[in-house]
């Protein structure tokens, strides 16, 4: 199973986790989040970092936005943890670099009831899905939804399953049936906002 860490902001980091062979490196690009990646690294600094699985995660941004930040950082990977719709997600595949994947978020709360029929109706224009929790802020607040809905869903897509994932739950993932492709780690690895405990990821890629 791959793994993405998200919410980076410093090169040193950056660098371990590219030498510990993590797949995806996600960065925020949602200037209300405290791991704006902005305000640690400017667009030529990313742009440089030699991987090819580099995660651009916005939220409910302009097109145009997106599209000048997946060109000047070049972003692998657009991942769109807002209220985009289908049409904002085929207005954007046109308008990005072929190479360029989208990565569709749902935010799982409790007024999910009607996330079935969301899933089972979609085109799936998205070329990977996104689980994470619901909040107020969109996400990285370490709380998890309950995997078990997943059980439920016929999931047509690769997906990234999110939302406070740990080290103390992730044995719990031999519960989900149909695997994520990727777990996606951020704030339970943490020791501030943005600053990645390495020894902790050290320790969950060897209980994985
Ligand atoms: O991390 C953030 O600050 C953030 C802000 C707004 C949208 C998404 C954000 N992060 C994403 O949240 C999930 C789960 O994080 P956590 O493990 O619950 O902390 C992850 O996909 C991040 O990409």
């Amino acid at each position: 199973m791959k793994i993405k860490v998200c919410g980076l902001t410093k090169p040193d980091q950056i660098e371990q986790l590219i030498d510990l062979k993590t797949d995806f490196l996600g960065f925020i690009f949602y200037p209300k989040s405290s791991r704006y990646v902005l305000n640690h690294l400017n667009a030529d600094q990313i742009s440089v970092i030699p991987h090819s699985g580099k995660v651009g995660v916005f939220v409910n941004e302009t097109l145009e936005n997106i599209v000048k930040m997946a060109e000047e950082c070049s972003l692998n990977y657009i991942q769109l943890h807002g209220d985009e719709d289908e049409n904002y997600i085929d207005e954007l595949r046109h308008s990005l670099n072929k190479e360029t994947m989208i990565i569709k978020v749902f935010r799982i709360g409790q007024h999910s009831e009607n996330l079935k029929s969301k899933i089972q109706n979609l085109k799936f224009n998205s070329d990977y899905l996104l689980f994470d929790t619901d909040s107020e802020s969109f996400g990285g607040t370490g709380k998890t939804f309950d995997w078990q809905i997943l059980n439920d869903l016929e999931i047509a897509k690769p997906y990234f399953l999110s939302g406070g994932i740990s080290l103390e739950n992730i044995d719990k993932l031999t519960t989900i049936t149909h695997q994520p492709f990727a777990l996606d780690i951020n704030s339970k690895f943490e020791t501030e906002a943005g600053i990645k405990d390495l020894e902790k990821i050290k320790n969950f890629y060897e209980k994985l």
